[in-house]
């Protein structure tokens, strides 16, 4: 046998850059000090027409089970209620909620579900008054058939299944703006998307809480829309040895021109975290210099 560490698995995409290599050396040779931060949709779960039908990558929650052993901790940051992360999280051998200590930071951060425990504050009365305009809203804009995605504490409209969705989504931007604004709300625009929620914290701000909280020594973040940048950059702005990863699409550019890696979809999400929990898993992984 050879003394030499073990090389990473050849099916470990590497990074581009010169901070992704040392943040994903860092997670090789330290892997109980990483935390994985992971998006919902886009990136666990393929894009569908109906988020109502979205289901996680059916491979991704066993994987996962294996990585959860291995690191840190396992976070899924999504602008979803972080119930209905745990809802469509099953998958074909095992389901999200089986993740060994798994974290789900919903609504942007807002919301938290931990061990089975769902802790998710009152909505603000923003909301309720925006659920009654919208109607009216949606059809002065000449998009009456716009779908609103009701949250609880955020009202998603999304335009994906309208007749032209770009369209829509441009014919929306402003309107929206301006009926959240009128009540303290503010619009987060994602993948033929326009989200009407509270400010305050973005998933930038949920993944440096998190990161403090667990006093981590090293982070990958993997997300594919625009509410993503800000994790990306809290990956940098945490000083942290730390790894970016898109989940690339044709629908969402600026994350992949700023990621340290570029995996195809959630089929490639899936197929760099298999290689990840097969590279920290296994008996003669890089051993910390
Ligand atoms: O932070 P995420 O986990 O990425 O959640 C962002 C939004 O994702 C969902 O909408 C997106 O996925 C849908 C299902 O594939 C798709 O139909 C839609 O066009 C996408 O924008 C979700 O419905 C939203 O509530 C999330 O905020």
């Amino acid at each position: 046998m050879s003394d030499q560490p073990e090389a990473p698995s050849a099916e470990l995409p590497w990074p581009r850059t010169a901070a992704g290599s040392v943040g994903l050396d860092k997670i090789l040779a330290d892997p109980s000090g990483a935390v994985v931060g992971l998006d919902f949709d886009g990136t666990l779960s393929p894009i569908v027409a109906d988020p109502a039908a979205a289901r996680v990558h059916p491979a991704a929650p066993g994987v996962l089970a294996t990585l959860g052993a291995a690191v840190g901790t396992v976070l899924v940051l999504t602008g979803r209620p972080a119930a209905s992360v745990i809802e469509y999280g099953g998958g074909a051998d095992a389901a999200l909620a089986d993740v060994p200590g798994l974290v789900v930071l919903g609504q942007y951060g807002v919301e938290r579900w931990e061990a089975g425990e769902l802790a998710s504050p009152p909505p603000p009365a923003g909301v309720a008054a925006v659920r009654a305009a919208l109607p009216e809203v949606l059809a002065a804009a000449g998009v009456p058939d716009a779908w609103v995605e009701d949250k609880g504490r955020a009202l998603a409209v999304h335009t994906r299944r309208t007749a032209d969705p770009a369209a829509a989504f441009a014919a929306l931007t402003e309107p929206l703006a301006a009926l959240a604004a009128r009540h303290d709300l503010i619009v987060e625009p994602g993948r033929l998307v326009l989200e009407l929620r509270p400010p305050g914290t973005d998933k930038g701000d949920a993944l440096s809480a998190f990161l403090a909280e667990r006093s981590a020594r090293s982070v990958m973040y993997v997300g594919d829309d625009l509410g993503d940048l800000a994790a990306f950059d809290a990956v940098r702005q945490s000083g942290l040895p730390g790894v970016t990863v898109c989940s690339g699409s044709a629908e969402v550019t600026a994350l992949s021109e700023r990621a340290d890696i570029i995996v195809d979809g959630p089929d490639g999400v899936v197929a760099l975290l298999r290689a990840l929990a097969g590279a920290v898993s296994r008996p003669g992984r890089r051993a910390a210099d």
